[in-house]
């Protein structure tokens, strides 16, 4: 397991200014957005562009899905030292505000 730097307070602040729609979690070691859509089916298609994109960037989702709401939250393992957010995290984030 190859350790990832975490993001310094100045760059966790430049992500939060540049996607609003996201807030911090888990005490500034994650970062979160709900996503309401109008059906299942957009909600799904959502999440299918989004797996895609967690498979190219190696980076994964934890989400939570009831009928058109989506709830993701992003973290990497290997940063810090019980998790934290990375660059990882940023490029993830881009891609999926990409998307809607
Ligand atoms: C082995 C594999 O590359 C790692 O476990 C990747 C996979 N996807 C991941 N996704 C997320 N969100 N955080 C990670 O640290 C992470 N690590």
């Amino acid at each position: 397991m190859v350790h990832v730097p975490e993001l310094d307070e100045s760059e966790r602040d430049q992500l939060l200014a540049d996607h609003p729609e996201w807030s911090l979690a888990r005490d500034g070691k994650a970062i979160e957005r709900t996503f309401q859509f109008g059906n299942f089916s957009e909600a799904w298609g959502f999440m299918s562009r989004v797996a895609l994109n967690a498979e190219r960037l190696d980076h994964h989702p934890e989400w939570f899905n009831v009928y058109a709401k989506v709830e993701i939250t992003l973290t990497t393992h290997d940063a810090g030292a019980h998790g934290g957010l990375s660059q990882r995290d940023i490029k993830m984030v881009r891609a999926i505000d990409s998307l809607v």
